[in-house]
């Protein structure tokens, strides 16, 4: 699918991957509906945004993707504005393995993007009067192996990975025009990794550590990820692992 002339929702698209997937929709012509639970910086990106790519290609609704309610509000203005809703990203996601922190990890990291999945579903299948499109969940390497320093994120990615490739070999979504991926990256330079030196994994040293081993790509380069399942309509339940020591990987399971 070519992205030019078409909608695009993004979840936490403020800032980080989210604003780069936004990004790279736009420079490919895309109309681009984000949301994000932080509204100053969500107001910044816009007008960054709108004076880049016009003012009416880009649109910012503050909504947290913990709220079925925030998100259906989301998902019906986006579609209206939009004219129709072809791309969805689910991109919002947080780190944090405390006593504080892990249950509201699941809550954002795994029960938000399905619940922004289910949603999409509903406005894309053609049945239900959508015009088809794809669904790209953001989960993580660190959902394809162990990892001893964020056990629960990497449950919450491993889940999400699980579940999109559940939804995409669903023959009454495919069948109505819906296909969904999942991209896999490993460290990129965004807040989220920044934020492990704040302890935010079990271990920061060894963290750290594996994140100097394993290097830390820019945003572009995943967000070029993105466009390849945007774009590429033979994939349908690929998983693209991506990292900056090992390249691009479709995950072959
Ligand atoms: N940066 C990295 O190395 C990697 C990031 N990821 C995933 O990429 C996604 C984006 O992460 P980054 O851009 O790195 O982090 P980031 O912290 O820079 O951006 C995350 C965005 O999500 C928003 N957000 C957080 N909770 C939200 C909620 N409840 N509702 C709506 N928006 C919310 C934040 O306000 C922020 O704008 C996450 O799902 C993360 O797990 C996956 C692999 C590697
Ligand atoms: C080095 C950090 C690490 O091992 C992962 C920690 C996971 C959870 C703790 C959380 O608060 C920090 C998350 C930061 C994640 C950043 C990138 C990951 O999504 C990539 C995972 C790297 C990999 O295992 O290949």
């Amino acid at each position: 699918m070519k992205v030019d002339g078409k909608g695009a929702l993004v979840t936490g698209g403020a800032q980080g991957l989210g604003k780069a997937f936004s990004k790279i929709l736009l420079q490919n012509g895309a109309k681009v509906f984000f949301t994000d639970i932080n509204e100053e910086v969500g107001k910044t990106t816009l007008t960054e945004f709108q004076q880049t790519y016009g003012q009416n290609n880009v649109r910012f609704f503050k909504a947290d993707v913990t709220s079925t309610a925030q998100m259906k509000e989301s998902f019906d203005m986006a579609k209206s504005w939009l004219g129709g809703l072809h791309v969805v990203v689910n991109n919002a996601g947080i780190g944090g393995e405390g006593d504080d922190m892990w249950e509201k990890l699941i809550d954002i990291n795994l029960k938000g993007p399905i619940r922004c999945s289910r949603l999409a579903v509903d406005y894309m299948r053609r049945d239900k009067g959508g015009e088809g499109g794809v669904i790209v969940n953001i989960a993580s390497t660190g959902g394809l192996r162990p990892n001893p320093y964020g056990p629960v994120y990497s449950g919450s990615k491993a889940g999400l990975i699980m579940y999109s490739r559940s939804i995409a070999a669903n023959q009454e979504y495919t069948s109505n025009g819906v296909r969904v991926c999942t991209l896999c990256p490993s460290f990129a330079d965004t807040a989220l990794v920044a934020n492990i030196s704040k302890g935010t994994t079990t271990n920061t040293e060894a963290a750290l550590a594996l994140v100097n081993q394993v290097g830390i790509m820019t945003v572009e380069e995943v967000a070029d990820c993105l466009h390849e399942l945007v774009t590429d309509d033979s994939k349908n339940g690929a998983v693209l692992a991506v990292s900056k020591h090992q390249g691009k990987t479709y995950v072959p399971f």
